[in-house]
């Protein structure tokens, strides 16, 4: 191949540079163009082979195909020549190579990389099937890795149209492993046949060999027909189940691209916005014990740098270091404030935003202290003015006052027992789990039901709903905003990684315990932690529909009020027990035990 060369029909002067890589018809170089020294893949194909440029040949094809692509997750096709000897076609260059280098490097990838990875694909493969063309060839080889990790489907050379009945010609083409049973049978390939390979794939990459790989091949075949391929027991049960459906034997079975994502496995772990370069070679780091480390942090001042201008809200207290604020004996309220500053700046007290005279508690005394990851924290000392209104317009005081009255009325119901009376179980929504990471970020919880939700430190909530993976947005109170996790505006995707690397640490603290599985519990879109408040011995959360979870400290010790009037049900969790629900009837009639009332009234206090 000469060392330049020059596309005759733009008059584009390409200046060849190494080899990159050689494939079973092809050649790869990378390729510099003359006059803007922008950088390309050459694929070269030689004339005498494969290269026939025929019509309805397999270069012709990939061609016509190719060019008329364009999308974030393909190969970019930039123009095709030819010469006596070769076909040139000029292509997006990837510089940090293929998936299959990856893996062989790597072996296997962690779960948060395969979601990376299925998500761009998954993107990229419904582009191609709404435009009626089936790769045919997909495998890790094929999955190309741009300077940013951008994963990008790539070698259309067995692409094709599927004719009206959805399928293509009856031929037996593809990488024998990942061949679909139909296309095995020869009826032909199909978009599913597509999905089939991607459960190979994404078998392949968390297990280190592909699902189907006997010999003889014809044992092989049969395995593929049969959909039987070693069980990969030590996957996460939501990896398993998506990879059984990808690979179901009958193609109809198959989930389509349309809600793939929206399978547990995706709605349900941690998906990066982006992978680190060095994850090439060894795995990336998401899941540090508390602190979170390097990724939440990076989110973190992404997260301050996109939070709406600075905002206060009053801790009643959310603040995590309450020891820090009190000085001198005086009673202190803590206003945390967002500054209007650039990601990764530390500065604080310069950058600190104005009071303004709408300020809930203006006109106090006002004291600051920085703190190191660059907030503003304005202390107001009460103890000059007590009486002073602390609830801000459209408070949280009537939901305060509904679970005041709430815990007021069980106190009430009956006197003291020596034992709870007899309760029974009911599915009750409450946090299993949470990380209290509200001096930087905001306060994540797991909910029974499955779904996950974190409060904001700019006091707005976003929750992500289970099953199916709805996000809900309350940007202020009354105002629920929801969306599919693929339509999330841009502007929220911060919070929505907080979110998501919240939801996967949980999850992953839940299944280390060995929680059992999550009970099926009607949606509630709008449901949302309106308050958590921490004491040396419990924690409190307080959320919109008047629920009160009350968590001893240190003790597998949980009481959850929930419902109202008549309905009210008081729910107690104790280590290795079910949770045991009783009415208020029932509490009336038989009273609670001293320990039961002690921590009603201390959620009591604590409101
Ligand atoms: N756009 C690209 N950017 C960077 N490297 C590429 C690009 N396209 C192909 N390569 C590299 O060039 C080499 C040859 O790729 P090519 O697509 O020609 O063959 P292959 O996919 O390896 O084999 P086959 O054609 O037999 O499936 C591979 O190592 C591949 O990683």
């Amino acid at each position: 191949v000469a060392a330049f060369l020059r596309d005759p029909s733009s008059g584009r002067v390409y200046r060849r540079g190494k080899l990159i890589g050689k494939g079973a018809f092809s050649h790869c170089y990378k390729l510099t163009d003359m006059s803007t020294s922008a950088v390309f893949a050459l694929k070269v194909v030689p004339r005498r082979g494969a290269g026939h440029l025929c019509p309805g040949g397999k270069v012709e094809r990939e061609i016509t195909l190719h060019s008329c692509l364009r999308h974030r997750n393909i190969v970019a096709f930039h123009g095709h020549f030819a010469d006596r000897d070769h076909v040139y076609m000029v292509l997006e260059y990837c510089s940090r190579q293929s998936l299959a280098h990856v893996l062989k490097a790597r072996h296997t990838l962690t779960e948060p990389e395969v979601r990376y990875y299925l998500r761009g694909l998954v993107s990229g493969l419904r582009y191609l099937h709404q435009r009626h063309i089936v790769h045919r060839d997909l495998k890790p080889s094929n999955f190309f890795l741009n300077k940013n990790m951008e994963v990008k489907i790539g070698d259309l050379g067995l692409a094709a149209r599927v004719g009206p009945g959805g399928h293509c010609h009856r031929v037996l083409c593809g990488t024998p492993n990942f061949q679909a049973p139909e296309v095995i049978s020869r009826n032909g390939h199909s978009c599913q046949s597509d999905i089939w390979a991607l459960g190979c794939i994404m078998y392949m990459v968390l297990t280190g060999t592909p699902p189907f790989m006997a010999a003889p091949l014809s044992e092989m075949y049969q395995n593929i027909r049969d959909g039987h391929y070693p069980e990969p027991a030590h996957l996460s049960p939501n990896a398993r189940h998506l990879i059984a459906r990808l690979l179901a034997p009958n193609p109809g079975e198959r989930p389509s691209l349309d809600h793939l994502l929206e399978d547990d496995f995706f709605t349900q772990g941690f998906t990066p916005d982006r992978l680190p370069p060095h994850s090439c070679h060894s795995p990336p780091i998401f899941t540090i014990p508390l602190p979170l480390g390097r990724l939440f942090q990076k989110a973190g001042q992404l997260l301050l740098s996109q939070c709406r201008p600075p905002c206060e809200y009053i801790t009643h207290y959310p603040c995590p270091h309450p020891q820090r604020y009190i000085s001198r004996g005086k009673q202190f309220l803590c206003v945390l404030s967002l500054p209007r500053q650039r990601a990764g700046h530390r500065g604080v007290l310069e950058e600190r935003p104005p009071l303004t005279s709408a300020a809930p508690c203006s006109g106090l005394p006002v004291q600051e202290v920085s703190q190191p990851l660059g907030y503003g924290v304005r202390i107001q000392n009460l103890a000059a003015n007590e009486s002073v209104s602390t609830e801000p317009e459209g408070s949280q005081k009537l939901e305060v006052e509904v679970a005041i009255r709430n815990l007021q009325l069980c106190l009430d119901a009956g006197p003291s027992a020596i034992r709870n009376p007899p309760g029974e179980q009911q599915p009750v929504i409450w946090a299993l789990k949470w990380v209290d990471y509200s001096s930087k970020y905001g306060f994540g919880y797991q909910l029974s039901d499955g779904s996950s939700g974190v409060l904001l430190r700019d006091g707005t909530h976003m929750a992500l709903r289970s099953p199916g993976g709805q996000v809900c947005y309350m940007p202020d109170r009354g105002k629920l905003e929801t969306f599919t996790l693929r339509d999330v505006p841009r502007l929220l995707g911060t919070k929505l990684a907080v979110l998501r690397l919240f939801a996967c640490h949980m999850q992953q603290q839940l299944r280390k315990e060995g929680a059992p599985p999550m009970p099926t519990l009607p949606a509630r879109p709008s449901l949302c932690l309106l308050r958590f408040l921490a004491s040396k011995q419990a924690l409190l959360l307080l959320f919109n529909n008047g629920t009160v979870q009350v968590s001893l400290t240190g003790v597998q010790a949980h009481l959850v009020l929930s419902g109202e009037g008549e309905e009210l049900l008081l729910t107690h969790w104790e280590q290795g027990h079910p949770g045991t629900s009783y009415s208020l009837g029932i509490l009336r009639s038989h009273g609670c035990t001293l320990a039961t009332r002690q921590l009603l009234h201390h959620a009591l206090c604590m409101l």
